[in-house]
């Protein structure tokens, strides 16, 4: 049967050394299951595939198909968590060019996201691109309070209010946000804007499966029933404790021995242009929550066959402490064949006949050898095909063997001390009140 496969012959990682690591994966797995670990308040991702809120899951389907029919375009506000995960799903499993496709061959919104910047250009140019569309907006953001989301959603609220009135522009405000907490709490209630809910207990880096995620991509016509099936399907043989039977323990288990024989970085590589954010997400997903207290793999990524021709010859040739994880779509749906050509003028006609889907194989076969031979470690994951299912399945994959990876590196994977560092600068050099002493420090620093 098709599956999900995760394959490490090409890690260099020997038997006996994983071996090594059974005893402490039955620890890591005794502690995410029994919730005995550190950040165990932040475990509702593992059983939410099976126990989410069946009733705010219809009533999102119902706002979606709302959107759909009074919107041509969606503007989703949020950063981070409250963001990535809807634009990874929604970029892979829709079409390359989603936004420009007619629409009638859409039947569904633009999607647009603000918030995860602060750029006014970004800002000025998105205001112009929907201008003339009627639009309707998510606002998401767990904490309520992140700086870049509320202030792109203060200046789009006051446009909606110009544009519709008070009244109306309020019909098309979607709040996704914590359940009591939070200044975007406060404001949807008075407001009286339909709210979704983050759980207290899921972090904003596990939380593409609930209505962060959810509702834009039900938005884009993605089938969030079958995403859901593929996590639960995840959520079920990913609790095998068996490692030899356990793809996600096997790469959580895998990426560790790798960083404790000095290899710190692991490239994330695809060859579909799709999975792009799908890449970004994960950078989000294991940046925050591995990289502490000194310790942890700096997550990257590259798009091939595009960055064979840029970072490639660093990868081939440079600094010997990367490793590379490929996803790997093994069958893509769309055949597209090379012609032959009488007059051969580029030297192509020895491909006539092969798709590009073989060529993208052969360029994928090529590169994992040679890299393998440049002293990079090869680890794939492999998707039969791109479909909501397997997505969601991918999902899960990714968010358990974090959580198993974090507590095999000995650090709590759900919390993100460190990012509060650069906030408090932030927050001290605009003069926000309570910041006078910091605020004085760094501007003698400044100069
Ligand atoms: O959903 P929120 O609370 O706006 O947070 C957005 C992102 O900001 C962070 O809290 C970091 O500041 C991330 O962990 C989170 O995903």
């Amino acid at each position: 049967m098709k599956n999900l496969y995760f394959d490490y012959s090409n890690s260099g990682v020997s038997q006996s050394d994983i071996e090594s690591m059974k005893k402490s994966l039955n620890t890591v797995h005794n502690m995410l299951h029994y919730k005995t670990g550190s950040g165990n308040e932040f475990l509702g991702w593992l059983d939410y595939p099976v126990n989410y809120d069946e009733e705010e899951f219809q009533r999102l389907k119902k706002s979606a198909e709302k959107i759909r029919k009074d919107s041509d375009a969606l503007i989703v506000i949020g950063i981070g968590g409250s963001y990535l995960g809807a634009r990874a799903v929604i970029e892979a499993l829709s079409h390359s060019f989603y936004n420009q496709l007619p629409k009638s061959k859409r039947n569904s919104p633009e999607i647009y996201f603000a918030g995860n910047n602060i750029s006014s250009r970004y800002m000025k140019d998105l205001l112009e691109i929907v201008e003339d569309k009627d639009i309707s907006i998510n606002v998401i953001s767990k904490s309520g309070t992140t700086t870049e989301p509320a202030i792109a959603f203060r200046i789009l609220k006051e446009y909606m209010e110009k544009r519709y009135g008070k009244e109306q522009a309020a019909k098309r405000i979607y709040v996704t946000t914590d359940k009591e907490k939070g200044a975007l709490k406060k404001l949807a209630e008075d407001e009286g804007y339909e709210t979704f809910t983050i759980p207290d207990d899921i972090g904003g880096r596990f939380s593409v499966l609930t209505p962060v995620g959810l509702l834009p991509v039900a938005v884009c016509g993605i089938d969030v029933d079958r995403l859901m099936d593929g996590a639960k399907s995840g959520r079920e043989e990913y609790s095998l404790i068996d490692l030899d039977k356990n793809y996600c323990y096997q790469y959580a288990v895998i990426r560790n021995l790798l960083y404790n024989s000095s290899k710190s970085i692991e490239i994330l590589a695809s060859y579909e242009p799709s999975m792009r954010y799908t890449a970004e997400w994960w950078k989000q997903l294991y940046g925050e929550s591995e990289g502490k207290e000194g310790k942890g793999i700096f997550p990257a990524s590259v798009d091939f066959s595009a960055d064979l021709h840029s970072l490639g010859q660093y990868i081939q040739d440079g600094r010997r402490d990367l490793f590379e994880t490929v996803i790997n779509i093994e069958g893509v749906a769309e055949r597209l064949e090379i012609k032959r050509q009488e007059s051969d003028l580029d030297g192509l006609n020895y491909l006539a006949g092969d798709t590009l889907g073989y060529v993208n194989r052969k360029a994928f076969e090529g590169t994992v050898l040679a890299h393998v031979d440049g002293g990079v470690p090869n680890l794939i994951i492999s998707i039969p095909e791109i479909n909501e299912f397997y997505y969601g399945k991918l999902i899960y994959f990714f968010q358990k063997a974090c959580g198993i990876s974090g507590y095999l590196l000995g650090v709590n994977p759900f919390d993100q001390p460190g990012v509060e560092a650069y906030k408090n600068n932030m927050f001290a050099l605009l003069g926000k009140p309570g910041y006078e002493e910091l605020r004085r420090k760094l501007e003698k620093r400044l100069g």
